[in-house]
């Protein structure tokens, strides 16, 4: 029998995964969506043809329960669900921060609870999916867990002590290009490029120099370096980066984000 869905709290990373898996060949007839709003759900039922239900009907009805509310939601959507869920779920979190022991605490005993930190470019296919699994997760819902991210991406599996580093990395990971991508956009209008122009240019760069890094086997700094003529621009540039501390505030960013993660262990952060 084909294996149920349901994506509970589809906002914008419950909607990218629910693509994804559309995507890549779910029936919509095997999926479930739930969502706060009515009007959110009809726009997913319109969207998707995938059947609006509600917390409790999913956690009765789909063999796999993806939550993806807000780690300060979390608490309250388990309890909600705690007294509808049969042993034999398999609940996949997608919230940052949370530990799966958050969840073993508020569901029926051993319940299996795997925790995914994915990311945005899921709508486009390229996500990566950091995967850890609970107490009383097996190698079964792991690879059931792998199942429905590979739809969107990459899958990582990780202990899940690297969770919030990941989170750090990889989560938020492409918020730290597109804030790049926007700098560097602003320096091209100084430099007197139109602002289209400027922008086409960058991102360009910016995927010539990702393809670059996942396809051609060569260290970054190799990569950098073969850019890098004697007395030439860049090294001029990579000067001004190095006076101005970027790779100190990336690490101390990163650092951030990884304390953030830690914070909304609570899952009321
Ligand atoms: N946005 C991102 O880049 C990433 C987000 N995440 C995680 O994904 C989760 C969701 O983030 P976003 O999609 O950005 O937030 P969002 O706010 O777009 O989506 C959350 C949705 O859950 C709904 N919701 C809340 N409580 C509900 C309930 N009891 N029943 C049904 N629906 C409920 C809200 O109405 C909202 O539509 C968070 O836990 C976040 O940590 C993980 C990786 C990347
Ligand atoms: O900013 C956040 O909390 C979420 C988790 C990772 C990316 N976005």
């Amino acid at each position: 029998m084909t294996q149920k869905v349901a994506v509970l709290g589809t906002g914008k990373i419950g909607e990218a995964l629910l693509s994804g898996m559309i995507r890549g060949g779910w029936a919509p007839t095997d999926l479930m969506v739930t969502a706060r709003r009515p009007e959110r759900a009809d726009q997913l039922r319109t969207r998707y043809g995938v059947t609006p239900v509600t917390n409790a009907e999913a956690a009765k009805s789909a063999d796999t329960l993806i939550l993806t509310v807000k780690p300060q939601d979390m608490g309250a959507l388990l309890t909600e669900l705690a007294p509808h869920i049969p042993a034999d779920r398999l609940v996949i979190s997608g919230a940052a921060g949370i530990p799966t022991a958050f969840f073993e605490e508020r569901l029926p005993a051993a319940t299996p609870v795997v925790r995914v930190m994915t990311n945005t470019p899921a709508l486009v296919d390229e996500a990566m999916s950091v995967i850890s699994a609970g107490t009383h997760a097996t190698a079964a819902h792991l690879t059931r867990a792998e199942g429905i991210f590979a739809t969107v991406g990459k899958t990582l599996r990780v202990p899940e002590s690297q969770q919030d580093a990941a989170t750090a990395l990889s989560g938020s990971g492409p918020a730290y290009f597109y804030f790049l991508v926007e700098a560097m956009t602003d320096a091209g209008i100084l430099l007197g490029l139109p602002r289209d122009k400027a922008h086409d240019l960058i991102v360009q760069a910016a995927i010539g120099a990702a393809t670059m890094l996942r396809d051609s086997g060569e260290h970054p700094v190799t990569l950098r370096e073969n850019v890098t003529s004697p007395a030439g621009t860049t090294i001029n540039a990579i000067r001004e980066l190095e006076n101005h501390g970027v790779r100190a505030a990336l690490i101390a960013a990163l650092e951030a984000a990884r304390d953030r993660s830690r914070e909304l262990a609570g899952g009321n952060g």
